[in-house]
C-alpha cells in the first residue's frame, strides 16, 4: 500500500512510532481523512477503526481501502470523534490499544471550491465538515456584529477583528454574503493589507473552528480517548494552531491517568515543512495511559 497522492499525512513516521503500533493490536484514527496513517496502522499489523465526519472521506476510504482488506481489519464510522465512547461501544469496543488524531481539515477540503474553506477559490460559504449544522454564510449573515468580532479575536487571533466585523455587517445590509471570495474580498477592504499572506486567513481560520465547534469536539475527545486506552494504551495528537495546541497540552499535562511522553511537541524536520506546506504549523503531543489507572 502506498501513501496517498492528494492528502500527505503529516508527521507520518513519527505519528505511528509513538502509537507503538503492535501486530493484531487496536487503533481509533479518529481523523481517517485520506486514510494515510491508517494504511501505515494497517502496514504495521495493527486493527483501525477510523472515524470522520465527512462523508466523502469514509466514501473514499470504503471504495480505495476496504476492497484490499480482510474482515475486521479496517471498521469506518461515519461520526463526529467526540462521540468516540457510545460509537466504539455500539461496536461492542471496551479497550484500544492507541487512538491518533491528526486535527482539522484535509487538502481534499481545502481544494474543493464547493466546501467553501478556501478564501482563494470561489465556493458557497460553507465551511461544515459534516452535514449538519449552520454554515459560515448563516455565521457571517445573521450573528450580531459583537459576536462576530469576538469570533474573529478569539478563534482567529485577528487583530483587526472588530473592524473586520463592521464591514461584514454593511456589506451584508446591502446583500447577503453568500461566496468565498466575496467574503475575502470585505476582509480584503476591511484591513487595507499589503503584508505577506492572505489578509483572510485568520477571518476563515476563525470561522472555519466556530462553524465546526473543533474545540469543544477536541476537548470531548481528548477525555473520552483516555476513557478506552488500555493501560499502556497511547495518545498521539497533532494539532495545527495554538489554540488546539494549548488544549492538548494542558490536557494531557493535567490527566493523572496519563503519562506524558513529548515533553516539547515534535514538529515537522525543514524537508517535511518543504515539502508539504500545510505540515508547517504542525505539533506533534503524545501520552501513554498508566498501568495502574482503572
Ligand atoms: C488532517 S485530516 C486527517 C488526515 C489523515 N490523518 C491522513 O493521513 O490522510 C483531518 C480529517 O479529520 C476529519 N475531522 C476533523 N474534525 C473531526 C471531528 N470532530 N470528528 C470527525 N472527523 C473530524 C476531517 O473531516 C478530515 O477528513
Amino acid at each position: 500500500m502506498d501513501k496517498p497522492l492528494s492528502h500527505i499525512s503529516v508527521l507520518y513516521d513519527e505519528a505511528l512510532n509513538y502509537l507503538n503500533v503492535k501486530p493484531g493490536g487496536l487503533y481509533v484514527d479518529a481523523t481517517l481523512g485520506g486514510g494515510g496513517h491508517t494504511q501505515g496502522i494497517l502496514q504495521r499489523g495493527g486493527r483501525v477503526v477510523g472515524f470522520d465526519q465527512d462523508p466523502a472521506a469514509i466514501e473514499r476510504a470504503r471504495n480505495l481501502l476496504l476492497p484490499g482488506l480482510s474482515l475486521g481489519q479496517l471498521t469506518l464510522v461515519e461520526a463526529n470523534f467526540r462521540d468516540l465512547q457510545p460509537k466504539l461501544h455500539a461496536l461492542g469496543i471496551e479497550r484500544v490499544d492507541g487512538v491518533l488524531a491528526d486535527l482539522g481539515v484535509s487538502s481534499f477540503h481545502f481544494d474543493d471550491p464547493e466546501r467553501g474553506f478556501s478564501y482563494r477559490l470561489e465556493g458557497p460559504l460553507d465551511m461544515r465538515m459534516g452535514k449538519e449544522g449552520q454554515t459560515a454564510a448563516e455565521v457571517v449573515n445573521e450573528l450580531e456584529v459583537e459576536e462576530l468580532a469576538r469570533i474573529l479575536r478569539e478563534l482567529g487571533e485577528e487583530p483587526k477583528a472588530w473592524r473586520i466585523a463592521r464591514f461584514i455587517e454593511e456589506a451584508r445590509e446591502r446583500k447577503p454574503i453568500e461566496t468565498t471570495t466575496e467574503l475575502a474580498e470585505i476582509v480584503r477592504r476591511a484591513t487595507g493589507f499589503r503584508g505577506a499572506g492572505h489578509p483572510a486567513r485568520k477571518t476563515f481560520q476563525a470561522l472555519r473552528i466556530y462553524v465546526n465547534d473543533e474545540l469543544g469536539a477536541l476537548r470531548e475527545l481528548l477525555e473520552a480517548a483516555v476513557n478506552v486506552l488500555a493501560p499502556q494504551g497511547r495518545l498521539v495528537v497533532i494539532s495545527f494552531h495554538s489554540l488546539e495546541d494549548r488544549i492538548v497540552k494542558h490536557f494531557l499535562k493535567n490527566e493523572p491517568r496519563l503519562r506524558v511522553l513529548t515533553k516539547k511537541p515534535l514538529e515537522p524536520g525543514e524537508e517535511e515543512a518543504r515539502e508539504n506546506p500545510r505540515a508547517r504549523s504542525a505539533k506533534l503531543r503524545a501520552a501513554e495511559r498508566l498501568r495502574e489507572a482503572a
